[in-house]
């Protein structure tokens, strides 16, 4: 059956404070995106496409994940992330909101930003968020209606906006999915008469192990 597969990318550089830094896998992310991808193949899960964003963490997981697929990979901007620092950024100088620092911080500062960002708060942002929504439905739409299983590797703020999109989370909602979704953590989407249902959410079967349960990350 036809379905589409997001996967988050494996663990970046967590200690940048900054978009260029943080775009590479650590030593951990590509160990996940190597386990992910010996899993698929434990599975014989044969890809008829395979998308990525044009980001490094994307397409190192994507060379990790290493999938079965007799087509090239395809990269696609609207898989990109949203600017996270650059909006944190600015969003500091203009709010006094600090960058967060860890996953804690990180849980009370997203809903925070996401506001502002939605309600265009936050003056000089690389991309709107009414624009940021518009192409993430687009390229997931598209995908949805192509031919055949698609594995798509990207990042969490586009896999929560797919599901925000499809399910028509409100943004609390769509805050909380942003938040939960792991490294290399694998979602599923099949398309149905009447549009995309999700059928998977955040699993990590790669990683259950007891010996591969550190694994588990969000940063
Ligand atoms: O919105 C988010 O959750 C952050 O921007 C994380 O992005 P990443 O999945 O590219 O690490």
């Amino acid at each position: 059956m036809s379905h589409v597969t997001f996967v988050r990318h494996g663990q970046a550089n967590n200690s940048a404070r900054d978009e260029e830094g943080y775009d590479k896998l650590s030593d951990l992310g590509w160990k996940q995106s190597r386990w992910l991808g010996e899993h698929f193949g434990q599975m014989n899960e044969v890809f008829a496409r395979v998308y990525t964003g044009t980001l490094r963490r994307h397409v190192e997981t994507t060379e990790g994940i290493n999938a079965n697929s007799p087509e090239a990979v395809i990269q696609d901007e609207r898989l990109n992330e949203l600017q996270y620092f650059t909006m944190a950024t600015l969003f500091e100088a203009q709010h006094g909101e600090p960058l967060p620092n860890g996953r804690e911080e990180f849980a009370a500062h997203l809903p925070k930003m996401f506001r502002a960002w939605q309600e265009g708060a936050i003056d000089g942002v690389p991309e709107s968020f009414q624009h940021f929504e518009k192409r993430v439905n687009d390229v997931v739409r598209e995908i949805g209606a192509g031919k055949g299983r698609a594995l798509v590797v990207t990042s969490g703020g586009v896999i929560g906006m797919a599901l925000r999109v499809t399910m028509s989370l409100d943004l609390k909602n769509f805050c909380h999915a942003c938040l939960s979704i792991q490294n290399t953590s694998v979602h599923r989407m099949q398309p149905m008469p009447t549009g995309m249902a999700l059928v998977q959410f955040n699993a990590t079967p790669h990683l259950e192990t007891t010996e591969r349960q550190f694994a588990q990350t969000h940063l």
